[in-house]
């Protein structure tokens, strides 16, 4: 009883200062929104997940129009659903539209106070850290230099696919995938070919952390309060991060070590290492000796996991959901797989394996992954933004305390921009003549899967190479079907991303290549 009476005037307390605070400051004219009842609304809104904001936000949107603002908890949080809002903010505004909101009490725990690319404010801590990832990992010729981690990782899939086509049993593939994509990354984050069930460990905590962000999302509103109200929670929180800090800093340590006597052999042995690939530069050996530029200091161990934890989430669970709905959609749709089959054979002849060079001579190819991610993108949101200052847009004020958010989902199904947008047509992406697809938006955004400006996933090259290869080599390795009676359902679910709510059921016979005509 005395618990709530606490909460009671204290929330009293604070929506008084809030009105005579917002008394005092100039009027602003925020984009249009349904009212909300004070505090109780704030509150409501706050425990709404992101697929429940999504189907509101579409039913809003013919009264208010396409940007529009909810008060959701202490900030307002506004949100785009048109590509020309969508370039004119983060493409022509783009230094403005670059920045984060402050973290949430729970964010900023997983994230180590927003010392990691994804959270990080606009200035010189995200400058540092995006640069050193984009430049040491995710150039293209670094990219190159993980070929033969790719390789590795095919074998795997394979090895695991080709019993199911043998018994041609159904099975569900999206163990398959999420597994071999953590075999990947866990390779680059660490360079090392762990022991499969070291990878699994890794995969178990960090998948613990992604799928638990509902359950404490409470814990987000009045930390001081909720501290008390909901102590276990937050015990399991510390618990949770605890335990993914105890996979991952053994890891790291190793690395550390194990660099330290690479770079103790002399220059000459050193680059035999790195040309026969028996030293991979992994994403953990750039961090060691990074200086932050605004505190002057090194990482602390704990946040080096967080950015490792960072690169982990960012390229295994987007890209195997994305692989998912790929090949969902292959299997539902015979004849494109088999146009893609024909495709792929034309190039490839009678070579077992789709080579990485081979890709970028199929265009249906490319076509099938870019529909892929128009149609079901991971995540239907980009991940929140902020405005470094009060900004005017479409004659309304988006203020520096608010979030930005833009319906990604909504953009690549809209019917303005995509005929028939539901429909799964491959071909409408080959209907440019010459000019590849822009998917980075910068003269005009049709779709942002990965987001676009200054905070575009600086992961999409590497993205887009993974999700090419690995589907090449699925088609051409197994013949995809859906199992007798059953329609592949496209339902969606929220969970990290947005997943399909009935899992890819399929079963799969070896490619007779002789059978090609
Ligand atoms: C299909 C796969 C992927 C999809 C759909 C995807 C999508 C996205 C989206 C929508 C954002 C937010 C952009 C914004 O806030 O405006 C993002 C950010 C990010 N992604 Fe990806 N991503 C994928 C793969 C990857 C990969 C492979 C990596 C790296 C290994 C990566 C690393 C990151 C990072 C570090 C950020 C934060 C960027 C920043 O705030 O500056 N992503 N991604």
């Amino acid at each position: 009883m005395e618990v709530w009476f606490i909460i009671v005037v204290s929330l009293s307390l604070c929506f008084l200062f809030n009105s005579l605070f917002s008394l005092l400051k100039p009027a602003q004219k925020l984009p249009p929104g349904p009212t909300t009842i004070p505090i109780i609304g704030n509150l409501l809104w706050l425990l709404k997940s992101f697929s429940e904001l999504e189907s509101i936000l579409r039913h809003l949107r013919p009264k208010y129009g396409p940007i529009i603002t909810l008060s959701v908890g202490s900030r307002p949080a506004i949100f785009i659903s048109t590509h020309s809002l969508a370039h004119q903010t983060l493409i022509q505004n783009g230094v403005v539209f670059a920045d984060r909101p402050p973290a949430l009490p729970v964010s900023k725990i997983v994230t180590c106070n927003q010392h990691n690319v994804s959270s990080s404010f606009y200035g010189p801590t995200w400058r540092l850290l995006r640069r050193n990832l984009t430049s040491e990992i995710l150039h293209p010729s670094r990219i190159k230099s993980y070929s033969q981690a790719r390789k590795w990782v095919l074998d795997i899939l394979i090895s695991r696919l080709k019993p199911c086509s043998k018994t041609g049993e159904p099975f569900l593939v999206k163990q398959h995938f999420q597994y071999s994509m953590f075999c990947l990354l866990v390779l680059m984050c660490f360079g090392e070919k762990l022991e499969e069930d070291k990878i699994k460990q890794v995969e178990r905590v960090q998948r613990r952390v992604l799928l638990s962000f509902d359950r404490f999302n409470i814990l987000n509103f009045w930390p001081s309060l909720t501290r008390v109200l909901f102590y276990k929670r937050w015990n399991e929180l510390l618990k949770v991060k605890q335990d993914q800090e105890s996979v991952l800093i053994p890891l790291i340590r190793a690395r550390k070590n194990s660099k330290v006597e690479t770079r103790s052999i002399d220059k000459e042995d050193y680059n035999k290492k790195v040309e026969k690939e028996e030293f991979i530069l992994s994403y953990v050996d750039t961090l060691f000796d990074l200086h932050l530029p605004e505190e002057n200091r090194k990482l602390i161990e704990s946040e080096i996991a967080s950015l490792c934890s960072e690169f982990l989430d960012a390229g295994t669970d987007t890209t195997s959901t994305a692989l998912q709905w790929i090949m969902a959609n292959l299997v539902k749709y015979p004849h494109i797989q088999e146009k893609l089959f024909l495709e792929i054979n034309g190039v490839v002849g009678d070579e077992e394996v789709v080579k990485e060079d081979y890709l970028q001579k199929m265009s249906y190819l490319k076509a099938v992954i870019l529909e892929g991610l128009r149609r079901h993108p991971p995540g239907h949101f980009v991940l929140p933004h902020a405005v470094t200052q009060d900004t005017v847009i479409d004659g309304f004020v988006v203020p520096k305390n608010g979030t930005v958010n833009f319906m990604v989902a909504e953009m690549g199904r809209d019917p303005k921009v995509w005929e028939d947008p539901m429909a799964f047509k491959p071909e409408r992406f080959l209907n440019n003549g010459d000019q590849a697809f822009d998917i980075t938006g910068s003269k005009e955004i049709k779709m942002m899967p990965f987001g676009a400006g200054r905070r575009i996933c600086p992961g999409y090259g590497l993205a887009m190479l993974h999700l090419e290869y690995f589907v090449a080599n699925l088609v051409w390795n197994f013949k995809w079907m859906a199992v007798d009676g059953d329609d592949v359902d496209l339902s969606e679910k929220q969970e990290f991303t947005v997943v399909m709510k009935n899992p890819l059921k399929a079963h799969i016979s070896p490619r007779i290549r002789s059978d090609v005509c």
